[in-house]
């Protein structure tokens, strides 16, 4: 009797499930007009003011309905994400930047290499993969570059650091006419055959794009753009991103690095001790995950995330960059000083670390908060 009730009641919920899911693809295609009108009228795709509007409207429509307002909040920005990458989607591809342009993707076949191929793809780009092997059934693939014409717009190094100074150096024989742009994580062991490619008369631009392979939506991500002397260069790599919301940072090279051993650097090293210590600790990783807080639960998501990513990549990060010497010699320091206020009982130096922690990081804005 009971279960007979039970599943008619989850029948039901299906039905209703069903309902949410027609509404919410009633309301993409209604997005996608939107996104035309936009396109029409050259508006930006992202309207803080407007989600704040339709956010603050939920809430009220929520609590009427005695639902918790801040559940129909975490609901609607993740339909509203769904919207963002509609409409950003539908931007790349209304440019047409790419149409009667050619691009060559060296390392093509790697993860952000692959990135890069859909992106300019949908920009109607022309597109050719260089890389050690082809995937199954790849027509655009080329196994050598020293046997093709390169005429390409764009040559896009995707290779890893200490290759793409090979390639980069075999460019300077070829002297292809396009712009040359690496992508990677550290630039110090770039500089070279970045600068001589340049002094040879090649176009040359350098970029990071601070997002990785698996990233559907632009907005709120950087990518950074570094001017090697050919301006031109640097302002057509900028207009690639023109389309998409992702927000163009110009660095000089000399700056690179440094900020990028605590953007990068410090982060992953501090996922990588949090998960080595987990994994070293002699506790059973699901007892302690059934026992997770907040806080326990957040940082193994990211620490997660991190063990999943290419560890040769990683190493890199670390080990080309000249600065993370400094960073570990911080967390050194740092990790001493907790060690001396714990032994000594100094609670006001404990509270002070966090209360100044707590300063430097409210400078950083919160979307919604934005106008
Ligand atoms: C749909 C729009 O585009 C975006 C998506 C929104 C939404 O899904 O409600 C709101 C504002 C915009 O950032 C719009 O401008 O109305």
């Amino acid at each position: 009797m009971k279960n007979q009730k039970l599943s008619q009641l989850r029948q039901q919920l299906d039905d209703i499930d069903e309902q949410i899911i027609a509404l919410i693809a009633e309301r993409q295609f209604n997005v996608e007009q939107i996104g035309n009108v936009k396109l029409d009228t050259k508006s930006p795709t992202r309207d803080y003011g407007r989600e704040k509007q339709v956010i603050n409207h939920i809430r009220e429509v929520a609590e009427q309905k005695k639902l918790n307002p801040n559940i129909a909040q975490k609901i609607f920005e993740l339909i509203i994400e769904t919207s963002l990458s509609k409409q950003e989607v539908q931007k790349v591809k209304n440019s047409g930047y790419g149409h009667n342009k050619k691009a060559l993707i060296i390392g093509g076949n790697g993860k952000m290499g692959q990135w890069f191929a859909h992106f300019l793809q949908e920009q109607n780009f022309t597109v050719e993969i260089n890389d050690l092997a082809p995937l199954p059934d790849q027509d655009n693939f080329i196994a050598d570059i020293t046997r093709i014409e390169l005429n390409h717009d764009f040559i896009i190094l995707a290779t890893p650091i200490q290759k793409s100074v090979e390639v980069l150096n075999q460019l300077q024989q070829l002297k292809p006419n396009g712009i040359i742009m690496d992508i990677s994580s550290i630039k110090t062991p770039l500089r070279r055959p970045l600068r001589s490619l340049h002094d040879s008369g090649c176009r040359v631009v350098s970029i990071h794009p601070m997002f990785g392979p698996d990233s559907q939506l632009l907005s709120n991500k950087h990518v950074i753009f570094i001017h090697m002397g050919d301006d031109a260069a640097l302002q057509s790599a900028k207009q690639l991103f023109q389309p998409t919301m992702v927000e163009r940072v110009e660095m000089q090279f000399e700056d690179h690095d440094r900020l990028i051993s605590y953007v990068l650097g410090l982060s992953h090293l501090l996922n990588i001790i949090f998960m080595t210590v987990l994994a070293e600790s002699g506790e059973a990783a699901d007892l302690l995950a059934n026992l997770s807080s907040t806080t326990f639960d957040a940082q193994w998501r990211i620490a997660a995330n991190v063990t999943h990513e290419n560890p040769d990549l990683y190493y890199e990060i670390q080990k080309l960059n000249q600065y993370s010497p400094t960073i570990i010699n911080a967390l050194d320091d740092t990790i001493n000083r907790l060690k001396s206020i714990l032994h000594n009982n100094h609670q006001q130096a404990f509270v002070h670390l966090m209360h100044q922690a707590r300063e430097y990081l409210t400078i950083r804005e919160q979307p919604y908060l934005k106008k």
